[in-house]
C-alpha cells in the first residue's frame, strides 16, 4: 500500500513539475512574444519619427514643388490647378443659392437666404447622405443622376423660409472634391480618381455637363454656375467671413490644400492676367511627395494594395481614409508575427479599411487608467475578448504614433504654404501677397471631418505648425471653419451672380 501511496505521490509530483513547466514556458513565450512587439513598435516608432529639422525639409520640399507645378504643366506631383475664382465672395452677397457636394465618403445637398453684408447668412439647410458604395466604382451616369435626384428631391422640400430675389433663378454651386482641370469658373474635366472612387468613364468628362444633363431630366429649372474643388470651396466660405483667409486645407477622408495666388506666379497660364490680379489655386496636395516624407515598409504595402499605387503618397499618410489602415497593417504584423492578441489571427483584420479612424480616434481619446475603450474597440471591431493591459498600451501607443506623425506632416505642408506666399516669418518673402493691413494675420481654414472629429490630431498639428512657425505663429490663426466648403460654393455662386449684375 505504502508503494501505492509513493507511486502516487511520484505522479502527482511529476504531473505538477510538469504543469509548472508548461506554465513557465507559456509565459517566457509570451513574455518574449511581447517582447518581439514592442520591439516592432519601437522600430516603426522611429521609422515614423518627425523631428522638427526633418519638417523643415518637408516645409522646404512644400514650397519648391509648388513653385514647380506653377511654372510648367507636369513640372511637379502638385497639379497646381487654377481655379478660375479670381473674386472671393466679400459678404454681401444676396439671395438664395444651391449647393452640392461630393467628397470622398458623404454627399451634401445645401441651400443658403443671403440677406447682404449686414444680415449675412439669414438660414440654411442642408442634408448630408453616405454616398452608396457601388456608385463609386459604377457608371459615370449612375452617380451624376444619384447627385441629381438628391438634389431634387432637397429642392422640392424647400419651404416658404427659402425665396430667390426677384427674376433670379437657383444658381447652384457644385463642389466636386477630386482633381479637376478647370476649363472656367463653371466648368471642368475630371483628370484622374482618388480615394475610394473608380467611375471610370467620368475620366475626361467635363463634370459640370454630365450634372446638368442629369438635372435637366429631373425638371428643375436650375443651373450649375461655379464647379469648384471642396478646398477652393473651403477658401470660398472662409473668406466670406474673414478676409485674413489665405489658405484652406480640407482633412477629411481625403486631403487637400487651396490658396491665394499672385497672378503673374502662374507663369504656366501665359500672360492673361485676372484683373483682381490673384487667383485660387487648388493644389491637389494629396499627390505631393519628398524623399524627406518618413514612409515605412507598412506605407507601401498599404499604397500597393490602393485602387491607385503610386499616387497621392501625401495623402496615404494623412487623410482619414488611411491613418486606420495604417494602424490595422501595423497591429496585423504584431498578431502574425509575435501573436500580439494569442495564437489566433483576428479574421477580420486581414480585410483592408476594417479598422476606421473613428475607431483610432476612439481608442485615442481612452484617459482610463486601464484602457478600457480600447479593449472595447478590439471586442467590437475584432471580436478580441480580455485583452491585457500591456497589450492595450501597445494598441494605443500605435494610434497615437501614426496620428502623429499624420498632424506634424500636415503642419508641415501648410507652413509650406506659408513659406511659398511669404508669410512663414522667414527672409524669403515672397514679393506678393501682402498682409491685410488691418490685422497682418494669416488665417487658414480647416475643413474635414478628420480635423473635426479627432481632437488630439488637431493638437499635435497646432503644436507641429506653432514649433515651426517660432515667433511667426502669433500672425498665424489655424482654424476650424466648419462644412465651409459646402457653403463655400453656395457663396462663390452668389458672388458670380452679383458681379454679373454690376
Ligand atoms: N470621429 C472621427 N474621428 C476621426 N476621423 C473621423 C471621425 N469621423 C469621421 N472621420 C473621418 O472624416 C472623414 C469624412 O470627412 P468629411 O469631411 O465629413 O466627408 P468627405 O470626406 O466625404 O468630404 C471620414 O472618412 C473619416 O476618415
Ligand atoms: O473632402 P474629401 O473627400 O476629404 O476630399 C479632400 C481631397 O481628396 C483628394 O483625394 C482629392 O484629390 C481632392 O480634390 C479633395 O479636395
Amino acid at each position: 500500500m505504502g508503494k501505492v501511496v509513493a507511486g502516487v505521490a511520484i505522479v502527482c509530483a511529476a504531473a505538477a513539475c510538469a504543469a509548472a513547466a508548461v506554465t513557465v514556458s507559456y509565459r517566457m513565450r509570451v513574455r518574449s512574444q511581447r517582447h518581439h512587439a514592442r520591439s516592432f513598435l519601437l522600430e516603426f516608432q522611429e521609422a515614423c519619427a518627425t523631428p522638427v529639422a526633418r519638417l523643415r525639409q518637408v516645409v522646404d520640399a512644400m514650397a519648391v514643388e509648388m513653385h514647380a507645378g506653377l511654372v510648367s504643366e507636369g513640372g511637379s506631383r502638385l497639379k497646381m490647378l487654377p481655379s478660375y475664382v479670381d473674386q472671393l465672395p466679400e459678404g454681401d452677397e444676396k439671395g438664395l443659392y444651391y449647393a452640392v457636394d461630393l467628397g470622398g465618403t458623404n454627399f451634401r445637398a445645401l441651400r443658403v437666404q443671403l440677406g447682404g453684408k449686414e444680415s449675412r447668412v439669414i438660414k440654411q439647410e442642408y442634408e448630408e447622405v453616405a454616398i452608396p458604395p457601388e456608385l463609386m466604382i459604377g457608371t459615370s451616369e449612375e452617380l451624376f443622376d444619384f447627385i441629381a435626384k438628391e438634389l431634387t428631391s432637397f429642392v422640392a422640400r424647400e419651404g416658404d423660409d427659402f425665396q430667390p430675389s426677384a427674376g433670379q433663378s437657383r444658381d447652384i454651386g457644385f463642389t466636386f472634391s477630386f482633381p479637376v482641370q478647370q476649363t472656367a469658373l463653371n466648368s471642368g474635366t475630371l483628370l484622374n480618381w482618388t480615394k475610394g472612387f473608380k467611375v471610370v468613364d467620368a475620366i475626361g468628362q467635363d463634370v459640370v455637363a454630365a450634372l446638368q444633363r442629369c438635372i435637366q431630366k429631373r425638371g428643375p429649372e436650375m443651373r450649375i454656375t461655379a464647379l469648384v474643388n471642396d478646398a477652393v470651396g473651403a477658401l470660398a466660405g472662409g473668406r466670406y467671413w474673414n478676409e485674413d483667409v489665405m489658405i484652406a486645407v480640407i482633412l477629411g477622408t481625403g486631403t487637400n490644400a487651396a490658396y491665394v495666388e499672385r497672378a503673374q506666379a502662374i507663369s504656366k497660364c501665359g500672360s492673361t492676367f485676372p484683373k483682381s490680379g490673384e487667383m485660387v489655386i487648388n493644389m491637389e496636395w494629396g499627390n505631393f511627395w519628398s524623399s524627406h516624407l518618413p514612409r515605412t515598409p507598412v506605407d507601401e504595402t498599404l499604397d500597393n494594395e490602393t485602387m491607385n499605387p503610386g499616387e497621392q503618397g501625401f495623402e496615404k499618410m494623412i487623410s482619414g481614409m488611411y491613418l486606420g489602415d495604417v494602424v490595422r497593417r501595423v497591429l496585423l504584423k504584431m498578431a502574425q508575427e509575435a501573436a500580439l492578441f494569442g495564437p489566433n489571427v483576428p479574421r477580420k483584420m486581414l480585410e483592408a479599411f476594417s479598422l476606421g479612424t473613428p475607431d483610432i480616434s476612439k481608442i485615442h481619446a481612452d484617459e482610463s487608467s486601464d484602457l478600457k475603450v480600447v479593449g472595447n474597440v478590439l471586442r467590437d471591431v475584432y471580436g478580441i475578448q480580455n485583452t491585457s493591459l500591456a497589450v492595450r498600451k501597445i494598441v494605443y501607443e500605435v494610434c497615437d504614433t501614426v496620428a502623429e506623425r499624420g498632424a506634424r506632416l500636415a503642419a508641415a505642408g501648410i507652413v509650406g504654404i506659408l513659406k511659398k506666399i511669404g508669410r512663414d516669418g522667414t527672409h524669403s518673402k515672397d514679393v506678393g501677397s501682402p498682409v491685410h493691413p488691418e490685422s497682418g494675420k494669416t488665417v487658414v481654414a480647416m475643413d474635414g471631418g478628420l480635423y473635426e472629429r479627432y481632437s488630439k490630431f488637431r493638437a499635435y498639428m497646432q503644436a507641429a505648425a506653432a514649433e515651426l512657425l517660432g515667433d511667426a505663429s502669433k500672425d498665424v490663426v489655424i482654424e476650424l471653419s466648419k462644412d465651409g466648403s459646402g457653403i463655400g460654393a453656395a457663396l462663390l455662386a452668389a458672388s458670380i451672380a452679383k458681379n454679373r449684375r454690376k
